[in-house]
């Protein structure tokens, strides 16, 4: 089901943790016309799905872990992925051959920490990371993925239908600031990878948790810099302590480091009118901090 609902527009990253595009030669949230050349061949395309299938030999132990009966699912993921994923440009091509280990098994050791039955936003879900991951690993969760790009949801909506997910996976369009309130209803859990720096992700996310549900962020190794930095807002945001989790350890290295915030009031955010950034209240919409701070990209995907 796509929600067609608001203009869309890139909100950029800000994120710690490598994106789909992060391998190749930009690391920008756009794909550049360049990466799509690697691979420029149906043949090639072909041969390169057929590859992804199937996790690496030296991934397959983490992989059955995190997926178990449903590999094969998550292999058709992968393939999607690395197909039309690549050729419409939610994808580097580079990324094809470190799907498992950067992407589906990075998200997917997730849900070692979403409880059994929880409903799930994920908050700028691009490509499906990591909510159809998440999805493919626990048929229990109900998850919603959010995402702005008309391009980025037609592809979600196209992958949620192929991998036979619609009773459990729902699409929506739009950005966070605009959800608010809902629908989608407030969530248990709310995940987030690659989206934004730590702040205004609690701005965006702890509104669309219930009182009592949590912010998961997969973030990388700057992880405890970025709570060390945030926690004030985090806790003007309504947000408890951040605790810093690691996730997959023993199945992968380095395990995926998520930082989790329980959302424990009712805060009404503040929005700037000069700004569509949601920053901590107080703070001015320029002092938001990140990747990109101060600037707004204008391309669209
Ligand atoms: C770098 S991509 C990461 C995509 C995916 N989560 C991943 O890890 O591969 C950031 C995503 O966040 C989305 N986004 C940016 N601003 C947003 C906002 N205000 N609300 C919801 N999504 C947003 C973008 O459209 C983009 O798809």
């Amino acid at each position: 089901m796509t929600e067609s609902r608001f203009e869309a527009g890139d909100g950029g990253s800000g994120a710690s943790v490598p994106g789909p595009f992060s391998s190749s030669a930009s690391s920008s949230s756009s794909s550049s016309s360049s990466d799509e050349s690697v691979i420029d061949s149906p043949a090639e395309r072909r041969a390169v799905a057929e590859g992804v299938m199937d996790p690496p030999a030296e991934h397959r132990a983490a992989a059955e872990a995190v997926f178990g009966e449903r590999l094969a699912l998550a292999g058709r993921f992968a393939e999607l992925l690395a197909t039309d994923g690549v050729v419409r440009g939610l994808i580097g091509p580079r990324e094809a051959p470190r799907l498992w280990e950067r992407h589906l098994i990075n998200c997917g050791v997730m849900s070692e920490i979403i409880p059994i039955g929880a409903s799930v936003i994920d908050l700028g879900s691009g490509a499906g990371l990591p909510g159809i991951v998440l999805a493919v690993a626990r048929p229990d969760l109900t998850i919603t993925l959010v995402e702005p790009l008309a391009r980025r949801t037609a592809f979600l909506s196209e992958a949620v239908t192929a991998l036979g997910l619609d009773a459990t996976v729902s699409v929506v369009r739009g950005r966070a600031e605009d959800l608010a309130g809902g629908p989608p209803a407030p969530a248990d859990v709310v995940t987030a990878r690659a989206v934004a720096p730590l702040d205004r992700l609690a701005g965006w996310c702890l509104p669309l948790a219930a009182v009592g549900g949590r912010l998961l962020a997969l973030k990388g190794a700057s992880a405890d810099e970025e709570v060390a930095e945030h926690r004030e807002a985090v806790a003007r945001l309504g947000g408890g302590e951040p605790v810093v989790r690691l996730c997959g350890a023993g199945l992968i290295d380095p395990p995926s480091t998520v930082v989790e915030i329980v959302r424990e009031r009712d805060v009404v955010a503040s929005r700037p009118r000069s700004s569509k950034r949601a920053a901590a209240p107080g703070r001015s919409a320029g002092d938001a901090g990140g990747r990109g701070s101060g600037k707004r990209r204008s391309r669209r995907r």
